[in-house]
C-alpha cells in the first residue's frame, strides 16, 4: 500500500534534503510538499522530479503562521487523501537573530565550549512580533499552526486499525529554562525560538498521552547544527565564509555538527523506518555526524514532565477555542462585506 507523507517547509533546507531521502527509501511514496512560497515549492518538486522520475509529488499552499491558512490547506488534505501515515512538522523561522559576541567568547575559553556549539545556549536572542492573528509569530509558525494543522487532521491521522506519525524538527536549543507555562507565546522574553522548540518537546509528549490509544504517534528529532536559509540569516555570509573552515574543523570534536541537509534529516528518516511500538515518547532523536563524516541517530531523553505537558496542552487547546471564534467572526464580516458590495453594484 502507498504511504501518503506531508512535509511542512519542505522546499528548503532540511525538509526538501529529508523528502529526497524519503523517495530514494521508498519509490511507491506519495509525498505532498506543504508550502507557503509556491515558487519556490514548484522549484523543490521539480529538482526531486529531476532525481526521482516518475515519483508522485504533491504541492499544497500552506502558511503555517496563519490560522486561515492552516484551515483551508486541512480541508484541501481531507479532501486529497484518504490516509496520512506520516506528518512531518518541519517548518520553523528565527526572525531578527542576534549572536551574543561577549557570551561567545566567555564560552570560548571555557569548559562550556562544546555544549555552546552544541546548544548555542546563552548565545542566541531574536525579536519576535504579533502576526495578523494576533499570536507571536515564532509561537504561530514553530508550534501553534503545527498545532492547529494537527487538530485539524484528526480524522484522517487516528483512524481505526491504522497508526499515523507525527514527527517535529525540533532543535538542541530547546531549553525549558527559556520556556514559561504563563507565557507560552514567549511574548515578555527574548529567546523565542528556544522557547518554541522546548514547546514542541512538550506537545509531542502530550499528544503521545492523549492520541497513542488511537493510533497516532508523535516522536521529536533534532538535526543538529546545519548550514541552511535560517542559519545564514544569524551572521552576515561574508562571516560564515570566513568561520567555514573553523566550523569542519570543530565537526571533529562536536558530532551534533551536521551541517549539510542531508545530514541533518538523518534522525527524521530514521524515524520513517522505525516501528510506532519501538518509539520512546520522551526521547529527542538526533541527528549526528561523526568526524568522519557517518551519519547516525542517538536517543536522548528529553527535559519533559508529564505535569508540565499537560497544563501546555489544555492552555493550547483554549487557545484553540479563542482562535476559532475570531476566525468565524472574521469570516462573517467578510461574508458581510461581500454582500454589501454585490448590493453596491
Ligand atoms: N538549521 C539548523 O541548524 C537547525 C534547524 N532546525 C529546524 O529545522 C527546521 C527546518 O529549518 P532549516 O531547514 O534549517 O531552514 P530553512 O529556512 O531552509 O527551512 C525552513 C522551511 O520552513 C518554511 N517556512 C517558514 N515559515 C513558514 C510558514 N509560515 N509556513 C510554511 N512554511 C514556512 C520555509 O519556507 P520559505 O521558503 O517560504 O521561507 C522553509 O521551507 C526548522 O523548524 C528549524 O527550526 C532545528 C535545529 C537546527
Ligand atoms: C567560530 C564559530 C563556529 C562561530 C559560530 C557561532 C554561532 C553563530 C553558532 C554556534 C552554535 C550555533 C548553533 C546554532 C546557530 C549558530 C550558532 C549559534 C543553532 C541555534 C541554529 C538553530 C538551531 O536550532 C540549533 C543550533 C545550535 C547551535
Amino acid at each position: 500500500m502507498e504511504k501518503v507523507v506531508l512535509v511542512t517547509g519542505a522546499n528548503s533546507g532540511i525538509g526538501l534534503a529529508l523528502c529526497e531521502r524519503l523517495l530514494t527509501e521508498d519509490r511507491q511514496l506519495r509525498l505532498c510538499l506543504a508550502c507557503r512560497n509556491t515558487q519556490r515549492a514548484e522549484a523543490a518538486r521539480a529538482a526531486l522530479l529531476t532525481s526521482h522520475s516518475g515519483a508522485r509529488v504533491d504541492l499544497l499552499h500552506l502558511d503555517v503562521g496563519s490560522v486561515l491558512s492552516v484551515l483551508s490547506a486541512a480541508q484541501e488534505i481531507k479532501a486529497r487523501y484518504n490516509r496520512l501515515d506520516f506528518l512531518y512538522l518541519n517548518a520553523g523561522i528565527m526572525p531578527n537573530p542576534a549572536v551574543d559576541i561577549r557570551a561567545f567568547f566567555t564560552g570560548f575559553f571555557s569548559r562550556n565550549i562544546i555544549n555552546m556549539f552544541a546548544t548555542a545556549e546563552g548565545l542566541l536572542t531574536q525579536q519576535d512580533r504579533p502576526n495578523s492573528d494576533g499570536l507571536q509569530e515564532v509561537f504561530a509558525t514553530n508550534l501553534f499552526g503545527h498545532f492547529l494543522l494537527i487538530r485539524e487532521l484528526e480524522p484522517l491521522l487516528c483512524q481505526p486499525g491504522h497508526a499515523s506519525r507525527l514527527i517535529w524538527t525540533s532543535s538542541s536549543n530547546a531549553r525549558r529554562s527559556a520556556f514559561s507555562i504563563e507565557d507560552i507565546q514567549h511574548r515578555k522574553g527574548k529567546e523565542p525560538y528556544s522557547s518554541s522548540k522546548y514547546a514542541s518537546d512538550l506537545l509531542s509528549l502530550a499528544l503521545n498521552r492523549h492520541k497513542n490509544n488511537q493510533g497516532l504517534f508523535s516522536s521529536v528529532t533534532c538535526p543538529g547544527l546545519v548550514m541552511t536559509n535560517l542559519t545564514y540569516g544569524i551572521l552576515p555570509s561574508f562571516l560564515w565564509t570566513l568561520i567555514m573552515p573553523i566550523m569542519w574543523l570543530i565537526r571533529i570534536f562536536t558530532n551534533t555538527f551536521t551541517l549539510t541537509p542531508y545530514n541533518g534529516a538523518e534522525a527524521l528518516h530514521h524515524l520513517f523506518s522505525q516501528k510506532p511500538e519501538s518509539l520512546d515518547p520522551r526521547a529527542k532523536y538526533h541527528s549526528l555526524t561523526s568526524g568522519f563524516g557517518n551519519n547516525y541517530t542517538e536517543t536522548r531523553q528529553m527535559d519533559v514532565d508529564d505535569e508540565m505537558s499537560e497544563v501546555f496542552f489544555s492552555k493550547l487547546l483554549q487557545l484553540e477555542k479563542v482562535v476559532r471564534s475570531k476566525q468565524s467572526q472574521r469570516n462573517a464580516e467578510d461574508k458581510a462585506n461581500q454582500q454589501y458590495v454585490h448590493h453596491a453594484e
